[in-house]
């Protein structure tokens, strides 16, 4: 491809001799990948369903780094399949499966994903978090933050959803995350070979003004993290400015300490001669087009001074004592959630779900939506707040209805009634049509497939109704059965 002339001067000289095998990495095809998030994908799990096998082999082997993450054709139909509807994978550029790893994720921990749209960073952190921590994903884009609670709902990822700027949440927030994220806007160099447009936008200058807004961006985050918290920070642009030399004034300026990454296979060392010669930038990583089949990334992870703050002494335990506290004394968090409206909620849960999930045991309400807690603890005063946790039930009158979002977080094994369907009948629920009532039914329905809760439906006499949301319905869908 043709790549820009100034990014041709700028790169050249840095790349030296590996500028050749550099450059012809843009000729060949844009790399595609999928987390398989939902099942295990190691070949001695009897828990693996039947399915997975088919999945496996619209796939073209794992990425070397992720061990869940496998290469995918650019013609693959897997994003057409009620597997991909129901959450059991993600579809993610390769070498953007590193980020999650660097995070390093641990349960109970807080974490913010400051610049998360449309979410496969957020979506693998909840993931290898097991859901049993605390994750608010935020956006500053009003669009793109809508794209983000969406594809949180599809993988069933336990996450806040925010949308703001990072100054408005480091007023909000000061020193109250275990570890932030920051996914930063960038120049985008590792983009052009997927989207040519990238390059025709580039210009020489687009380096200088992408490193001036991450500045800003990393000075607002580290307001956030506690002491001894971690930084992650990633672009998917390859010049030294938005790299190397961003790190370096994170350990001058916002007194950071790089720490070393793993080495994982094919990932790189930064490149301490891009910036001022520092040794410690050999602890970040760079995952080159030319080395690792991926469309290219940088990777550093920077620790605040101080002692560490474990899960049990942060603010979080003391939002979670407080909770406990209201819980004993018969109280919700939220307006509306208080005396009855929380003992209808417990009711209504122990009368659908054999053994509930005890994260969604004591959600708030808002709106007359039942959310998951995910932001348990911080203040959302002056914060545009797109859904505090999960959408998980509706309270209409005096019933409380199942929304998607419990459906998705869930495992079907842990409601009362289900229906497993097989995969026709599965897309065809996907498309919204009636469902026959032949094993007489009553009540709320999780429906079942390959593992997966797909959705909920309504059984009355006769029929099933179909609550599969009208939003998500589509025609169409391709199986893979086959
Ligand atoms: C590289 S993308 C994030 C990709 C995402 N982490 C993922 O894995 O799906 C960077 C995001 O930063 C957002 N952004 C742009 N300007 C920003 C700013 N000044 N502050 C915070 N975020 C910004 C963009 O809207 C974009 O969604």
């Amino acid at each position: 491809m043709q790549l820009p002339n100034a990014f041709v001067d700028m790169m050249k000289p840095h790349l030296g001799p590996a500028w050749p095998e550099f450059e012809a990495s843009y000729d060949r095809p844009p790399s595609r990948g999928v987390r398989i998030d939902r099942w295990s994908v190691r070949a001695d799990d009897p828990s693996r369903p039947p399915i997975l096998h088919a999945v496996l082999r619209h796939l073209r082997g794992q990425v070397p780094w992720m061990p869940f993450g496998f290469y995918m054709d650019e013609e693959s139909v897997l994003g057409k399949t009620i597997y991909h509807e129901a959450g059991a994978f993600y579809i993610q550029e390769p070498s953007a499966m590193a980020v999650a790893l660097a995070v390093d994720p641990q349960p109970g921990e807080r974490i913010l994903d400051l610049c998360a749209a449309p979410g496969g960073k957020s979506t693998a952190i909840a993931r290898l978090m097991n859901n049993l921590g605390h994750l608010v994903a935020n956006e500053i884009h009003p669009t793109r933050v809508k794209i983000l609670a969406e594809n949180l709902e599809r993988m069933g990822a336990a996450a806040a959803v925010t949308n703001e700027s990072p100054g408005a949440l480091a007023k909000a927030w000061p020193a109250s995350f275990h570890a932030i994220l920051v996914d930063a806007p960038c120049s985008g160099e590792g983009m052009f070979r997927k989207d040519p447009q990238a390059a025709k936008e580039w210009s020489k200058d687009s380096p200088i003004v992408c490193a001036t807004r991450q500045k800003d961006i990393l000075s607002s985050a580290v307001e956030m993290l506690l002491p001894g918290g971690r930084l992650i920070y990633s672009t998917c642009t390859f010049n030294p400015m938005e790299n190397e030399q961003i790190v370096a004034w994170m350990e001058d300026e916002l007194g950071l300490v790089v720490e070393e990454l793993p080495n994982l296979p094919r990932w790189s060392p930064g490149r301490p001669d891009f910036a001022d010669g520092r040794i410690a930038l050999t602890k970040t990583r760079r995952l080159w087009p030319h080395l690792a089949e991926g469309e290219g990334h940088f990777v550093a992870r920077l620790r605040k001074p101080g002692a560490a703050t474990s899960v049990s002494d942060s603010s979080l335990d003391s939002g979670r004592r407080a909770r406990a506290g209201r819980e004993r004394r018969g109280e919700g968090r939220s307006v509306g959630l208080r005396g009855t409206g929380f003992k209808d909620w417990q009711n209504w849960l122990a009368e659908i779900c054999k053994r509930p999930d005890p994260s969604i045991e004591t959600p708030i309400l808002h709106k007359d939506i039942y959310f998951s807690d995910e932001l348990l603890g911080l203040s959302v005063d002056g914060i545009r707040v797109l859904r505090p946790g999960t959408p998980l039930a509706k309270r209409e009158g005096n019933r409380i209805e199942p929304l998607h979002g419990l459906a998705l977080r869930s495992s079907p094994n842990r409601f009362f009634n289900v229906k497993p369907l097989d995969e026709q009948a599965a897309i065809r629920y996907m498309a919204g049509d009636a469902l026959a009532n032949d094993d007489g039914l009553r009540g709320f329905v999780a429906l079942e497939h390959a593992g997966l809760c797909l959705g909920f439906a309504k059984a009355v006499p006769g029929r099933v109704n179909n609550l599969y949301p009208k939003g998500w319905r589509k025609q169409g869908l391709i199986s893979l059965s086959t």
